[in-house]
């Protein structure tokens, strides 16, 4: 029953049929070369919230496309609520523990969401700020601070999950780790993953080792929302704004996605994005539920 919810949901956003996997240098599972031209949301010139246009919506099953209108569409994302959202609300959460292969982690069955991405996109950050809580999951400068895959339990009903980071540019060697054994079979097994929330940079320009990842995820039908980080960030001079690197990182994905996954964005720093991810999160448990 949960592997076939979960074929539903993935189903949402398949890639194009894959063609044959490329050796990649930097992201440590095979990938999908890059296939279709780009096409995407519409350009914003000043604002640091693009507007999705219609063909590019997330709409959740149960909902008419023909119905959707623009108050629908939650701020900064491509996100349609339907009928699936339900109350988002964080009463609670524990850290239940930390597991150091994936057949340690929980086996209760409840749904869970994990929270995927390179080292210091702001993972652990994203936690204490969905659950309001400063230091719930530990943060670090440095990256390589999470090394084991972490369960906090929210409202006794759900899980947020807390992985190590892939891509270790800047990381101290004592800090790397077999990034793809690890947590490859977690991706791969875990039948109780409603979705994972790949993390991106909106701060940086588009990194190949994340559309590495996004297409692994695409290839092997694993439900994913498209999470950018760091949305408070406005870089000056020669740097490009959130807004920019976000429409480029969407431009490259919508070659190999035929019908763009979820994306929202937010920043730890202003809680942006916060409630709305909530909700998000909210509708895809609920549909799982049903
Ligand atoms: N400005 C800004 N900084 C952020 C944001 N999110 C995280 N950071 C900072 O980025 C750094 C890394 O954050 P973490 O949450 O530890 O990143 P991580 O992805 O969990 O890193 P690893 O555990 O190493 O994989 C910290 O210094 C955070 O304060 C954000 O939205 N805006
Ligand atoms: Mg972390």
């Amino acid at each position: 029953m949960l592997a076939a919810v979960r074929i539903r949901l993935s189903c949402l956003h398949l890639p194009t049929p894959p063609s044959p996997p490329k050796p990649s240098l930097s992201f440590p599972f095979s990938t999908t070369p890059q296939t279709r031209l780009p096409h995407h949301i519409s350009a914003t010139p000043k604002p640091t919230l693009p507007k999705p246009s219609q063909p590019t919506l997330f709409i959740p099953p149960g909902l008419d496309p023909d119905e959707v209108t623009d108050q629908m569409i939650l701020p900064g994302s491509n996100i349609v609520v339907g009928p699936y959202a339900g109350d988002s609300k964080i009463k609670q959460v524990e850290f239940v523990g930390s597991s150091v292969r994936p057949k340690d982690c929980p086996k209760d069955e409840r749904p869970e969401f994990a929270m995927l991405g390179r080292s210091n996109v702001g993972k652990s950050s994203l936690i204490n700020t969905l659950v309001r809580k400063k230091e719930v999951a530990l943060t670090s400068k440095k990256p390589g601070k999470t090394q084991l895959i972490n369960h906090f339990l929210v409202n006794k009903s759900w899980y947020l999950v807390d992985l190590p980071g892939y891509g270790f540019a800047n990381a101290p060697e004592s800090a790397r780790m077999d990034w793809s054994s690890f947590t490859k079979g977690y991706f791969l097994n875990r039948e109780t993953l409603v979705a994972v929330l790949l993390l991106v940079d909106a701060s940086v320009p588009p990194q190949k080792i994340d559309l590495d990842c996004a297409n692994w995820l695409g290839r092997n039908n694993i439900a994913m929302t498209l999470v950018f980080t760091k949305c408070d960030k406005m870089k000056g001079g020669k740097g490009k704004r959130p807004d920019e690197n976000i429409k480029s990182f969407q431009e490259l994905i919508s070659r190999n996605y035929k019908i763009h996954p979820p994306w929202i964005m937010t920043s730890s720093s202003t809680g942006l994005g916060r409630d709305d991810l909530l909700l998000h999160m909210s509708q895809l448990r609920n549909y799982w539920d049903n």
